[in-house]
């Protein structure tokens, strides 16, 4: 008698590629019903944790604006709940990330039913880092999207109703696919904003980003070492506390892992010019240029790693 061998398990094929357009990306899918906080809460993470937002509801409706030949039906299946084909959001998406120098990306209201997810995965070989899903019950979601207040053509109460229908029967699956691989980390999204904010920050605590050194230095200048996940990120980041502020030097980009560690110095750029003045790019930008860079802070060994969170590192040097 032959020993029995065990058959090696057939493992479903992951799509773990996860690079588009030459660059690797990582991807988080933010899902719950209609109401539940999604948008809310993805303005929350890019503004602490520099992901970009996108949101394939959003994308859709950008394309109804746009004139696009799909805009019609785009627009019929938004007021009957009903999911718009794979292939279009698809698309829209993955555009998305090319044109965007971001590597980080939520992936807000997609994908909707298997058939998304499924199509997604073999289309752009991205699978998500995680799944955010908030969870709330459907009488709070009704009295958050009546009270939503953007002129949404679905915003009534009747679609509200044809969109329950349809995240119960064709969403839920999606999630339970993803709870069934373990990447689903769930909300309570009920509680209030603030509180479902804490919850979420708990859960992108990685993604923090790690300044290592920020130090004012004279005048409106900023010397700044940092442990990022992105630099374009955290160039966003400056630019959002400061109002505008430009990059006059770089040195020593390091590439090490998934991080970029390096020095910036940065100043504040002076105020825009009118806009009736900015007659084409180029004499704007040069409007905009530092005239000369001053000398930089220099840094000595013991002001390294000095970890401060980007946030409060803005309210400790006061500047913002
Ligand atoms: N935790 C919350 N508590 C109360 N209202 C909320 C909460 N989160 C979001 N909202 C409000 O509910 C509405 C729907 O939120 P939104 O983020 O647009 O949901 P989604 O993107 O999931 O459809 C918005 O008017 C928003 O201000
Ligand atoms: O991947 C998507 C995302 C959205 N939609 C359509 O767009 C509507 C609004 O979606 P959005 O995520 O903007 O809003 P929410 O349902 O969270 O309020 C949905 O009901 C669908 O009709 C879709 O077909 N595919």
């Amino acid at each position: 008698m032959g020993t029995v061998v065990d058959a090696p398990a057939v493992v479903a094929e992951e799509a773990t590629e996860n690079t588009l357009g030459g660059k690797k990306v990582t991807v988080v899918f933010v899902l719950g019903g209609p109401g539940s906080g999604k948008g809310t809460q993805c303005a929350n993470i890019v503004e602490h944790f520099g992901f970009t937002h996108l949101s394939a509801g959003d994308l859709l409706r950008a394309e109804i604006k746009s004139g696009s030949e799909n805009g019609t039906m785009i627009e019929n299946m938004i007021k009957e709940g009903k999911i718009v084909p794979s292939e279009v959001t698809i698309k829209l998406l993955q555009d998305a990330m090319i044109k965007n120098e971001n590597d980080k990306f939520l992936i807000d209201g997609f994908p909707r039913n298997e058939e998304n997810r499924a199509a997604f995965e073999n289309v752009t070989k991205i699978s998500p880092a995680f799944v955010l899903f908030f969870e709330c019950s459907e009488e709070e979601m009704e009295r958050r999207l009546l009270g939503r207040n953007q002129g949404r053509v679905d915003d009534n109460i009747e679609t509200i109703k044809k969109r329950f229908k349809t995240f119960v029967e064709s969403s839920l699956p999606v999630i339970e696919y993803y709870s069934s691989k373990g990447k689903v980390k769930k909300i309570d999204a009920a509680k209030p904003i603030p509180e479902v904010f804490e919850d979420v920050k708990t859960i992108f605590s990685p993604y923090a980003p790690k300044l290592l050194f920020g130090a004012p230095s004279s005048g409106d200048h900023i010397h700044i070492i940092y442990a990022y996940p992105s630099r374009s990120s955290l160039f966003s980041k400056l630019v959002g506390m400061w109002g505008r502020c430009e990059p006059v030097s770089k040195h020593s980009i390091r590439h090490a892992s998934s991080e970029h560690t390096g020095h910036w110095s940065c100043r504040r750029a002076p105020a825009r010019p009118p806009r009736a003045r900015r007659l084409n790019t180029r004499s704007a930008h040069a409007h905009r240029r530092p005239e000369k860079m001053t000398a930089v802070h220099t840094l000595r060994p013991q002001e390294l790693f000095l970890p401060v969170e980007a946030s409060s590192w803005a309210v400790r040097s006061r500047i913002g």
